[in-house]
């Protein structure tokens, strides 16, 4: 037999070289005739064949063994070198040129071929059910481990509901935070929100960490539940809203935070309005941005925000774009990231009143174009962009007893009333007021996408008011900022979280989607009027700017129509038309809005070694500072540094605000409590006597 030999580096033995069982077969018998013939003209030992052959056959056997190849392989591979290595002697003996030496060769060479082909199924055959029983043991071990999950929660619901439910699958969440089980209920009527109704049982018999839960849903059926198992509790952690600003569109849904599975959690508002409701210091602010985040990528949406606390929301969505922050590719100018932003009274009314108009326009203009598409929905399109609007604490505004206010909240509950078909639809949110605002049938009816922001807060965080039916949620079960319940029409109620988002992203997203943004389309536009043409107009924007120092506004701004801040961000003009010297102002103002809803500045009431104490006596404005620009929560904390040592408590404060601002009682407990948190006031004394002292003024110990 002959050994393989490359053709660099002389003669290699391969003695695991692949050959089927033809190449094979006809390999070792032309090998043994070429040697039997050579070796017998050149008169080599016959015991020479032998040797290469039992060689070969040891060769072959090891290389065998290291492939894992089966006994009977290498048997018949070591045979075929010992027959054809016996064949070769005996041919050298006695000439390998006779009829009986040829024909023994050809069917020692056919025998070969049928003991490789052979082996090679066999070997074939031995793979497959190799990787057959180690598929069937990984299937095994997983279904193992779902039985021993079945098994358990049989067990659990038996225990805690008395109900004994059969299992039909579990399916553990790619997350890795979780699993789902999906079950059928016995006979005899049990429902699906028995079980419900025992979540927070559950979770504790299953040990569960905090801020796990198990909650049932129901089923295919109504015979069926689903019982969803979290495991790791993702709320703990900080996500920064996710770095992908592509677009979005209210079909599609728009993402406003994740669950407990870490998936993310749309928000569908064709059709719906949104009620947020979030304390001070739960991070309703920063929904609020993670909001016009969402709908900044909207291509068919435009924004239009109310904030009466000097537009702190909408703010940093508007001022980096007008001042011109911030710019595209090429140098142009970005547009705002909203689409209109009222931050008075006398503008939230303008506004308002344009959305009524334009809901009307809308109904009677495009009759023909509801007809072509036999629908009563407005076809809502970058085309024709749905209008939301962004209404911040404006709960309060519905439920404040102010005559002012009131004007607002009925004009904002017509705008709910009459613009759904035509695409207008409202974000309101709430500090807390959740009785008086559910009380209201229209909110109750038309605003089923439903926020609560926890943040741990118990107090005015009525659950069972905010989401009717849910049973089993717990204000103690997120107790993080950003954290709450969130429940739509698509979604049961059930614990969520909001992106953390950061004001570099707020600037980015700005200029990602200043293509984006959709204009309103020319019927509405027309029925809008230079009401909402000159939204950005300098006597209508003069609140944005109202702290400018006097030595520059009078010069700063001027006189007539279309002046103000810099529009050629509107007008899509390459030229800066930026006031020189307002420009500073601006940014300065647009800076401390960042710095107060982001504490991106140092902390004026963090601790440090070298910083002196605040001086005594005055008001001490860097007091007021970290408390944003909500002019109420500004008043109360100035009352509670003239109340000096002998303190105040809620109610006072309340009633002191309570004409000018229509804030509420509950309001400011709110805000005392957010302050002791801090470290900006201190409680002293219990129950009816308890009371607030400014830090400065607290007693030494
Ligand atoms: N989704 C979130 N993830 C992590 N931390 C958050 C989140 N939202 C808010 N926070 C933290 O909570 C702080 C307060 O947030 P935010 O200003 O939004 O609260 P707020 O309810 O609007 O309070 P206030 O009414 O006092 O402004 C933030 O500075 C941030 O540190």
């Amino acid at each position: 037999m002959a050994a393989t030999a490359t053709k660099h580096s002389g003669p290699v033995l391969d003695w695991s070289a692949g050959h089927g069982p033809v190449t094979g077969a006809l390999s070792a018998t032309t090998g043994a005739f070429a040697v039997a013939t050579t070796g017998a003209a050149t008169g080599m030992p016959p015991g020479w064949a032998f040797a290469v052959g039992a060689a070969g056959a040891l060769g072959h056997t090891v290389a065998g063994l290291r492939a894992r190849n089966a006994g009977r392989t290498l048997a018949a591979r070591a045979a075929a070198w010992l027959i054809g290595a016996g064949w070769t002697t005996w041919a050298m003996t006695y000439g390998p040129l006779s009829w009986a030496a040829l024909g023994s060769l050809a069917t020692i060479g056919v025998g070969i071929g049928a003991a490789a082909r052979s082996t090679a199924l066999y070997e074939e055959a031995r793979e497959e059910e190799a990787i057959a029983v180690e598929q069937r043991q990984i299937a095994a071990e997983l279904s193992a481990e779902r039985r021993e999950i079945a098994a358990e929660w049989i067990d659990r619901i038996q225990r805690v509901c008395g109900i004994t439910i059969r299992v039909v699958g579990v399916e553990k969440w790619q997350t890795g935070t979780g699993y789902s089980l999906d079950a059928e209920l016995p006979p005899g009527g049990a429902t699906w929100n028995k079980i419900a109704a025992e979540s927070a049982r559950l979770s504790a018999d299953a040990r569960l960490p905090h801020g796990c839960t198990a909650t049932a849903s129901p089923g295919i059926h109504q015979g069926r539940v689903i019982i969803d198992v979290t495991t790791v509790n993702v709320l703990t952690e900080e996500r920064t809203y996710p770095a992908d600003y592509g677009p979005l569109s209210v079909h599609t849904g728009i993402p406003w935070g994740y669950r407990t599975n870490a998936e993310e959690i749309r928000v569908h508002l064709r059709e719906q309005c949104a009620l947020v409701v979030g304390p001070t210091g739960s991070g309703k602010t920063n929904m609020v941005h993670t909001i016009l985040a969402g709908f900044a990528r909207s291509e068919d949406v435009l924004t239009w925000v109310i904030d009466l606390n000097a537009g702190s929301a909408g703010l940093p969505w508007v001022l980096p774009a007008l001042n011109g922050e911030i710019q595209r590719e090429g140098g142009r100018p970005v547009r705002p990231g909203i689409d209109w932003l009222a931050g008075t009274f006398d503008e939230a009314m303008t506004m308002l009143d344009t959305a009524v108009r334009v809901a009307k326009q809308r109904k009677m203009g495009y009759q023909d174009l509801l007809a072509r598409h036999n629908t009563d929905l407005l076809p809502i399109s970058a085309t024709i962009p749905q209008i939301m609007l962004v209404i911040d604490e404006g709960a309060e505004i519905l439920a404040s007893p102010d005559r002012q206010m009131r004007k607002l909240a009925e004009k904002i509950l017509e705008v709910i009333r009459i613009a759904r078909a035509m695409g207008i639809r409202t974000v309101l949110t709430a500090l807390g007021a959740t009785g008086s605002v559910l009380g209201n049938l229209m909110i109750r009816r038309e605003a089923k996408v439903r926020v609560a922001l926890t943040g741990g807060e118990t107090e005015g965080m009525d659950l069972s008011k905010m989401f009717p039916g849910s049973r089993g949620l717990r204000v103690d079960q997120a107790p993080y900022k950003g954290a709450g319940f969130m429940g739509t029409p698509e979604s049961p109620a059930a614990l969520f979280k909001a992106w953390r988002i950061l004001p570099n992203q707020i600037r980015q997203i700005i200029a990602a989607t200043s293509d984006r943004h959709p204009v309103l389309d020319d019927l509405s536009a027309k029925a809008a009027g230079p009401a909402y043409t000159r939204r950005w107009d300098a006597e209508r924007t003069a609140w944005m700017r109202e702290d400018t120092p006097s030595n520059n506004t009078a010069q700063a701004t001027p006189s007539g129509p279309g002046a103000g801040l810099n529009l050629s961000a509107l007008r899509e003009q390459p030229s800066k038309q930026i006031l020189p010297e307002s420009e500073d102002e601006i940014l300065r103002r647009f800076r401390e809005q960042i710095d107060a809803h982001f504490a991106t500045a140092p902390d004026p009431h963090a601790p440090t070694e070298q910083a002196p104490p605040p001086a005594p006596g005055g008001l001490n404005l860097s007091a007021l500072r970290n408390e944003q620009d909500n002019p109420a929560q500004q008043a109360a904390l100035a009352l509670l540094l003239a109340a000096g040592s002998e303190g105040t408590g809620a109610s006072a404060i309340a009633r002191a605000l309570a004409d000018e601002y229509g804030t509420t009682r509950q309001t400011v407990v709110g805000w005392l409590k957010a302050w002791v948190k801090d470290g900006i006031a201190v409680r002293i004394g219990e129950g009816t006597k308890a009371r607030y002292v400014h830090r400065r003024h607290a007693p030494e110990s």
